[in-house]
């Protein structure tokens, strides 16, 4: 069964990661499917926009997949994997059409480090969100810290990363990570939230996400976020991290 699925909706992509299961964890498949929506996205002019999502009404997406990802035990391994996700959320972030992060349950780790890479967010009421990886002894593997600095003011965002706590909805609404609450979360609420955008010409939306992209390129994001994808990978590789993996992975056992 495939990790994710791609559809259209009017003129919207829709990418859905399908391992509730897992909570949406991101294992190499989906990180290939996110390469594949960016380019479709990119490529086909009838599409407006990109819609980012997670099967089932628990997760949005709880970070990597920890079982997966457990045989990575030295720098350079941590590396080649967070520096693959890493250059997929850059692109995902300087897309030259809008994207949004469909909120639809608990987003935990590179899970927000995703939601943070859209442009916008919208999330179902009462969902948990946090960049939780402190409590297991990394930084922001996926270059989400240096993306979460760029979208809000410069202390809620360190707040929110040293805190490494789930937040409710309504309070990152109030800091401005979250840009619209509901009840139910469905593709009627992001056709809702997206009417007026809806609009515009694509060619204007495009020349908008310029005028950031060249900001971002201006003050180096890119290499922000590698800088940031080694510190991660440095943390990555010492005890504290596995063992609070293990911890984790053995929870129920
Ligand atoms: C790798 C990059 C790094 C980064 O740069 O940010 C990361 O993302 S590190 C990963 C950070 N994520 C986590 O630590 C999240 C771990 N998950 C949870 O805390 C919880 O599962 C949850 C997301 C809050 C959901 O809780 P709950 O609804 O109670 O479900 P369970 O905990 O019982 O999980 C069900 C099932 O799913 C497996 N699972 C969940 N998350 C992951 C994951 N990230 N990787 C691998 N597997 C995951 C969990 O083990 C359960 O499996 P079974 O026991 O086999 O049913």
């Amino acid at each position: 069964m495939s990790s994710y699925s791609i559809h259209k909706e009017e003129n919207l992509l829709v990418f859905m990661i399908t391992r509730e299961h897992k909570r949406n964890a991101i294992n190499y498949e989906v990180m290939d499917g996110l390469l594949k929506v960016i380019k479709m996205t990119k490529q086909e002019a009838n599409i407006k926009g990109l819609v980012i999502t997670g099967e089932g009404e628990s997760a949005f997406c709880s970070g990597g997949d920890l079982s997966a990802f457990q045989n990575l035990i030295t720098a350079e391994d941590a590396y080649n994997m967070l520096s693959k996700m890493s250059k997929i959320l850059y692109k995902l972030t300087t897309l030259n059409k809008p994207t949004i992060a469909l909120i639809n349950g608990t987003a935990v780790g590179g899970g927000c480090e995703l939601a943070t890479a859209c442009d916008f967010r919208i999330a179902k009421k009462g969902t948990k969100m946090g960049f939780i990886q402190g409590t297991l002894a990394i930084t922001t593997g996926w270059g989400g810290g240096s993306l979460l600095l760029e979208k809000l003011e410069n202390e809620v965002a360190l707040k929110l990363l040293m805190e490494a706590r789930p937040l409710p909805a309504e309070d990152l609404y109030n800091k401005g990570f979250i840009h619209a609450i509901y009840d139910q979360v469905s593709m009627e609420v992001v056709q809702q939230f997206f009417a007026n955008i809806n609009r515009i010409h694509t060619n204007v939306l495009s020349a908008y996400k310029e005028i950031l992209v060249r900001k971002w390129k201006v003050t180096q994001l890119e290499k922000r976020m590698e800088e940031e994808v080694r510190t991660c990978s440095t943390l990555w590789s010492m005890e504290s991290h596995h063992q609070a993996v293990n911890k984790f992975l053995t929870k129920n056992k």
